[in-house]
């Protein structure tokens, strides 16, 4: 066996639209290993959440195809009373809209418990509420006893947010994943928030897929970065290579587009037009290359593939070579 905790082969995920499917997900390979954070990073429409969803088996229309493997376990062909079994207690899952995650009708404590009601029926009442007590300490919370009994909107969206995290981590799930879990805060809170994803993870040795379209909350926290474009990983790697030597159009045009990478004086950069709909997608060639249209179509590979090019770093299609920001000299790599 290998180190690997979650294994993602030839995922796709499609969408009926009339009466066609189109691939949100695209042939997705992915993997995550324990105690690390992969973080998943594109702009919005990339398909970053249809892959969430895919992995923890969430999508009831979609056609999935390919495999996900917790541990060895194949996860795609599993009933979904198992499904539901290993969700809530081997995976967890932190939603950007903490609002809409909770049920506003229930005080926060009672929903906390019946994550662990599901999963750990041998729980008596008291341990489960001293459990709760104990979650409601671990994720943050001052005066838990107090916050126990509150109802949803009687806490802030910060609060909130760590009572999602704390339904999520009930059963210490090996595998956690964060989708935009930031996005809605303050970026006080949010900072918090990111420590206590990150605590959680040495505390739990979990594996952690964090999705954000937020470079700077990538910097801060990931292993190893994945960036995803219009439904396809375009390029993996540590996020020190990744920061230093990134490769793939989109990964630098991502890059170039924050403002701390930039001089105090210089314009922001642009990335010229949007991801395409999932009908309009360009199937074939490169579905980056509408966006970067001063660079020749012969830098393109017909059906681009994953390269790597440096052990543990991954780039679609070859028009990485030749790519170039308009008015920059073309920087040729090695003839390979
Ligand atoms: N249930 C659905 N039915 C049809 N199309 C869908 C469905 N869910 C997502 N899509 C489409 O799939 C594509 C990927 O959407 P997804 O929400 O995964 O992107 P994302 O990268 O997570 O974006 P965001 O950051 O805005 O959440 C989009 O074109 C979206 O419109």
């Amino acid at each position: 066996m290998h180190d690997d905790l979650l294994s993602i082969e030839h995922l796709t995920a499609s969408f009926r639209i009339g009466d066609r499917y189109y691939a949100a997900v695209d042939d997705v390979s992915l993997t995550v290993r324990k105690n690390e954070i992969l973080a998943i990073v594109g702009e919005s429409g990339s398909g970053k959440s249809a892959l969430a969803f895919s992995i923890m088996g969430l999508h009831t229309r979609a056609k999935i195809e390919g495999d996900v493997r917790l541990d060895g376990q194949s996860l795609t062909r599993l009933p979904p009373s198992k499904m539901n079994k290993l969700r809530g207690r081997d995976m967890g899952m932190i939603f950007q809209d903490s609002l809409s995650a909770l049920n506003p009708l229930m005080i926060v404590g009672s929903q906390i418990e019946e994550a662990l009601v599901l999963h750990r029926p041998g729980l008596s009442k008291k341990e489960r509420k001293e459990k709760t007590i104990e979650l409601l300490t671990q994720v943050g919370i001052a005066g838990p006893e107090l916050a126990y009994e509150k109802f949803p909107h009687e806490l802030s969206g910060g609060m909130r947010q760590r009572i999602v995290i704390a339904i999520a981590i009930a059963n210490e799930p090996r595998l956690l994943i964060a989708d935009e879990p930031t996005t809605a805060l303050d970026v006080t809170i949010q900072l918090q928030i990111l420590d206590l994803i990150r605590k959680l993870k040495s505390d739990i040795g979990a594996g952690v897929i964090l999705i954000t379209h937020d470079l700077g909350v990538v910097a801060e926290m990931a292993d190893r970065v994945a960036v995803m474009y219009a439904g396809q990983i375009v390029e993996i790697a540590s996020l020190s290579t990744l920061l230093s030597n990134p490769q793939h159009p989109y990964t630098r045009s991502l890059l170039r587009s924050i403002p701390a990478s930039r001089e105090p004086k210089s314009k922001l950069y642009v990335i010229q037009g949007i991801v395409p709909s999932l009908q309009h997608l360009p199937r074939q060639g490169c579905r980056f290359r509408s966006r970067i249209p001063w660079i020749d179509e012969s830098a393109h590979e017909e059906q681009p593939e994953m390269h790597e090019i440096a052990p543990g770093h991954f780039v679609r299609c070859t028009c990485y070579k030749h790519f170039r920001f308009p008015g920059e000299e073309e920087i040729r790599h090695g003839a390979s």
